[in-house]
C-alpha cells in the first residue's frame, strides 16, 4: 500500500472534530464485492476529496451513507450516530442533517424552482410559517445567485443553473453535511468553475463538511483539504492534492498526470 508521510490509508485517528467515522465497510453484490473493510473519517469543516476510477465504488459508498443501500457489515458513524443502526424514523431525521447534490440534480420538473426548494422543509416536516419559508427559499437561491429565477421551471435553466438551484435545494435545510456526487460533470469548464466557487463559498459561509466525489481534477485541486484514492474497494492513498501529486505509485499517479 502506497503511504504518504502524516497518515496512513484506511487507518483512521478520531478526533473530538469528527463528524463522519466509517469503519470497516464491506458491500457486495453477488461474487462482486465492491467495499472491502473501507474505513475513513471527514472532519468537522474539512472537504474530503474520493477519487477513484470508474466502478471502483465511490456512488456505492455514498449510498450506503445516506442509507440507500445497507453495507455487508461495518458502520456508518454520522453526528454521533451510527446509521446502519437506525430505524426509518431516525434515518429519516438524521438525514436532514446530510444533503446530497445528486450528479443529475434530480430536480422536479414539474414544479417551479421555488417549490423545488420548499420540497425539503415539507419533506422533513420542519415546522416554520410561510414567511419563514419565503426568507429560506430567498437565501438558499441568492447564496447560488439565482434569486431571479425562483418562479420559473428548471426545464427554462441551463444545466449549470440547474445544478445551481438543486445545491441551493440542499442548502435549505443547512445541513451539516454535505455530499457531491461527480458535482461537475458533465459541465463546461466555466460553469464547472463557478460551482467549484460556490462549494467553497458554501463552506465558508456555513462550516459544512463535505465529502465530494469527483473525477475533475481540477476541482479536486481546488476543493479539497484532503484527497483519498480508493483501489480495490479500499482507500489506497491519502494525502494532501499537493502531497498526492507529487507520488511516483503508478495507482496514484495516474490520476494526477
Ligand atoms: N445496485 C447494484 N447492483 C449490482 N451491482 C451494483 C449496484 N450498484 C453498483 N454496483 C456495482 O458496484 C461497482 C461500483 O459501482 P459504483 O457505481 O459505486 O462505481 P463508481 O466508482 O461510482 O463509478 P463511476 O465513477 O463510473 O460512477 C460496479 O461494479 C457496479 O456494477
Amino acid at each position: 500500500m502506497w503511504q504518504q508521510q502524516t497518515s496512513i490509508a484506511g487507518k483512521t485517528q478520531p478526533t473530538k472534530n469528527v463528524v463522519m467515522t466509517i469503519h470497516g465497510l464491506n458491500k457486495s453484490f453477488g461474487n462482486n464485492q465492491v467495499l472491502k473493510d473501507l474505513s475513513l473519517t471527514l472532519d468537522k469543516g474539512e472537504n474530503l476529496v474520493v477519487l477513484g476510477k470508474s466502478g471502483s465504488g465511490k456512488s456505492v459508498l455514498i449510498k450506503c451513507i445516506i442509507g440507500l443501500l445497507e453495507p455487508d457489515s461495518g458502520s456508518i458513524e454520522v453526528l454521533g450516530e451510527d446509521i446502519t443502526m437506525l430505524d426509518h424514523e431516525a434515518l429519516d431525521k438524521l438525514r436532514a442533517k446530510i444533503g446530497f447534490l445528486f450528479q443529475s440534480n434530480a430536480l422536479y420538473d414539474s414544479m417551479t424552482v421555488r417549490e423545488n426548494l420548499e420540497f425539503p422543509l415539507r419533506r422533513h416536516w420542519i415546522q416554520v410559517t410561510q414567511e419563514e419559508v419565503n426568507g429560506m427559499v430567498q437565501e438558499a437561491l441568492e447564496d447560488v445567485g439565482l434569486a431571479h429565477t425562483m418562479d420559473m421551471m428548471p426545464a427554462e435553466l441551463s444545466g449549470g443553473m440547474q445544478k445551481r438551484i438543486a445545491l441551493a435545494r440542499t442548502l435549505i435545510l443547512k445541513p451539516e453535511i454535505i455530499l457531491y456526487d461527480e458535482p461537475t460533470a458533465g459541465l463546461d469548464p466555466i460553469t464547472g468553475r463557478e460551482i467549484i466557487d460556490l462549494i467553497m463559498h458554501i463552506r465558508e459561509k456555513y462550516g459544512a463538511s463535505a465529502l465530494i466525489i469527483s473525477h475533475d481534477m481540477n476541482c479536486v485541486r481546488l476543493t479539497s483539504d484532503r484527497v483519498i484514492v480508493l483501489f480495490d474497494g479500499r482507500p489506497y492513498a491519502e494525502g494532501t492534492f499537493q502531497t498526492l501529486a507529487g507520488a511516483t505509485d503508478p495507482q496514484v499517479k495516474q490520476f494526477f498526470q
